[in-house]
């Protein structure tokens, strides 16, 4: 698994050590990023400034710990051609190695650094001197990029996995077709929101041309946590939120509910995930003119705590009969869903208000899970038809990605499997 490696130099220290820093930047291209930035083969210890490897058997941005900070793009292909999108998906590769590593994309920002003073600068610039920040980048392919209309866009229809279904829809779904689907997706996490914004439009930058994005959405204050021993975040509901996930060091955990196996097929997905992505709006004003008690009574624990009703402590195993038949972790626990278990890592959002003086805000929730239809889809039914939750959140957006697994090395890039 990808770890977190403590030296953090910034983006411009790397430029300012010149060639030191190019071969560093090529290092960490190979995969040996830890152990090089370290040098004495001990643990490192993550902090907010330092840099997660981009190369391991399964991308970073699932199981690693969760960073504060969120941009999720969804892009539509906009090329037909088969060549251009690999050739995308190639300097998509190498600019994401070198973001992640703090680097900058291509040659760099400034004239100094660039090839020619008279075209843009590789990079945006506004990363540079920022620290790595914990960014992943996470990439992911939706149903569209196999089939739409009919038509075998990329030759690739045969390739679809099984489990790359079109979701149903759900009762109460409110669904905006402009802020769901995408052929392509990107979770950029980084806690630092500039360093995951840079990471995004310098990939949009790239794709221009061939590919543009359809929706995005800014997140923060996550609201899961794949490591039990921090402090569990809280949702914009004011409840803690994520203090029953799969933890990042769960590895059979990991394989049983996250990773595709090679048995499950296909083969070009063995060692990644299904991320589904849900824009889910919150009714703050009605929520907050709930007493404490159905607050409570509608998650099934309590608020200041995030015990389970009829426990004491947060992290108490749940007795789900002591809550109501409607609570929202009664009915989304695994002994209430025939064992389904899902990877939580979604994040609030505030886009603003409405036109009616509402907040826009809510939780843009993302799951990972082995298979959609033994995860979110059998969750979601069960929620959909019963949560006491449906009362103060409406689901507005949805996506579904295949998530391939990890790039391996610098001769790796997103998708090559899939296009081999
Ligand atoms: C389809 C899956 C789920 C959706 C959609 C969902 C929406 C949603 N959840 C909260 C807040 C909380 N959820 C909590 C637990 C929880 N939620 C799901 C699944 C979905 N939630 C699961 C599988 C679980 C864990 C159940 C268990 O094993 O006990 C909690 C409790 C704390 C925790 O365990 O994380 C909160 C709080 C909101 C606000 C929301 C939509 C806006
Ligand atoms: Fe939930």
């Amino acid at each position: 698994m990808n770890e977190t490696t403590t030296a953090s130099p910034s983006r411009r220290t790397l430029l300012g050590w010149g060639g030191a820093g190019l071969a560093l930047g090529a290092a960490a291209a190979g995969g040996t990023a830890a152990a090089l930035r370290l040098g004495d083969g001990s643990q490192p210890a993550a902090s907010a400034g330092d840099a997660v490897p981009f190369h391991g058997a399964h991308q970073a941005g699932i199981a690693t710990p969760v960073q504060d900070r969120l941009h999720f793009a969804a892009f539509d292909v906009t090329t037909t051609d088969r060549a251009a999108l690999v050739a995308l998906l190639k300097e998509w590769t190498a600019a994401a190695a070198a973001m992640t590593a703090g680097r900058e994309v291509g040659d760099g920002e400034s004239s100094d650094y660039a090839d020619n003073a008279e075209l843009p600068p590789d990079d945006t610039g506004e990363a540079l001197g920022l620290k790595p920040s914990r960014l992943t980048l996470t990439f992911g392919v939706g149903p569209g990029l196999f089939e739409k209309d009919g038509k075998d866009r990329f030759g690739l229809k045969s390739r679809r996995p099984q489990a790359l279904i079109d979701l149903p829809a759900f009762p109460g779904d409110n669904l905006d077709p402009a802020r769901s689907g995408g052929d392509l997706c990107v979770q950029a996490c980084a806690d630092d929101p500039q360093v995951a914004v840079h990471a995004i439009r310098n990939l949009a930058r790239i794709g221009m041309g061939r590919v543009a994005i359809r929706w995005s959405q800014l997140g923060f204050g996550k609201t899961s946590s794949t490591t039990p021993d921090a402090q569990t975040p809280r949702n914009m509901m004011g409840f803690k939120d994520g203090t029953r996930n799969i933890a990042g060091t769960e590895t059979d955990r990991l394989d049983k509910h996250v990773w595709v196996s090679e048995k499950d097929g296909p083969d070009w997905l063995a060692g990644g995930s299904y991320l589904v992505a849900r824009r889910i709006r919150m009714h703050i004003e009605t929520w907050d003119r709930a007493s404490l008690k159905d607050q409570e009574d509608t998650f099934g624990r309590t608020k200041a705590e995030g015990a389970p009703q009829g426990k004491q402590r947060e992290h108490d195993e749940p007795n789900l009969k002591a809550m109501k038949d409607n609570a929202h972790v009664r009915l989304a626990h695994p002994d209430s869903n025939n064992g389904v278990t899902i990877l939580r890592r979604g994040y609030s959002f505030t886009d603003g208000t409405d036109g009616l003086g509402r907040l826009d805000a809510g939780l843009f929730f993302i799951a990972y899970q082995r298979d959609v239809r033994d995860g979110f889809v059998p969750l979601q039914r069960r929620l959909a038809a019963k949560d006491a939750l449906n009362e103060y959140i409406q689901h507005v957006g949805s996506a579904v990605f295949a998530v391939p697994p990890g790039v391996r090395d610098k001769d790796d890039w997103w998708g090559r499997a899939l296009f081999a």
